[in-house]
């Protein structure tokens, strides 16, 4: 799929700029960027640099969500996930890794952690006021519906 939202982005890792694995992936992969690897061990977290600076468009974020794959194979997680990159970000792009096995692993350099979505998102003006309209829904939640 072509792109033509450009993002400028500043590459200070020793890897490629961070691609789109296939056609239609909604996000971009984002590799560590490490003089060398560090060891999770089980609830350890460790904040992960990737060595990349971008400039997002303005009503614009990255989110920073864990791969699946890792997180099947090696109970590896983002602990503040999605993480959030705000359009006026201009520090390093890092990704904040917890090992949720109970084996630790080894976190490698130019290993693919973490994947970059870029959503659009609206900023809202909150209204204060006494009443709230009425819904079918209500004040139902948290399995209100059932479980079936
Ligand atoms: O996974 C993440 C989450 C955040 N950030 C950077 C970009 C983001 O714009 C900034 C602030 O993130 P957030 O608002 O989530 O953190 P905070 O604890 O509220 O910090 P701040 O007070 O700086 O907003 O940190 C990352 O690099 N990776
Ligand atoms: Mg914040």
């Amino acid at each position: 799929m072509n792109s033509n939202l450009q993002v400028n982005v500043i590459n200070k890792s020793k890897h490629p700029l961070p691609s789109y694995q296939t056609d239609h992936s909604a996000g971009l992969d984002l590799r560590a960027n490490l003089d060398a690897p560090i060891t999770l061990v089980p609830l350890q977290r460790a904040l992960v640099a990737t060595g990349l600076y971008i400039e997002l468009p303005e009503g614009h974020e990255a989110q920073i969500r864990p791969r699946s794959g890792l997180a099947y194979k090696h109970g590896i997680s983002i602990v503040n996930s999605p993480g959030t990159i705000d359009a006026d970000y201009r520090g390093e792009v890092k990704v904040l890794l917890v090992n949720l096995s109970d084996k630790p692993f080894v976190v490698e350099d130019g290993e693919r952690i973490a994947q970059m979505v870029v959503a659009r998102y609206e900023r809202i003006s909150l209204m204060e006021t006494e009443e709230l309209s009425a819904t079918v829904r209500g004040t139902g939640g948290y399995g209100s519906t059932g479980t079936r």
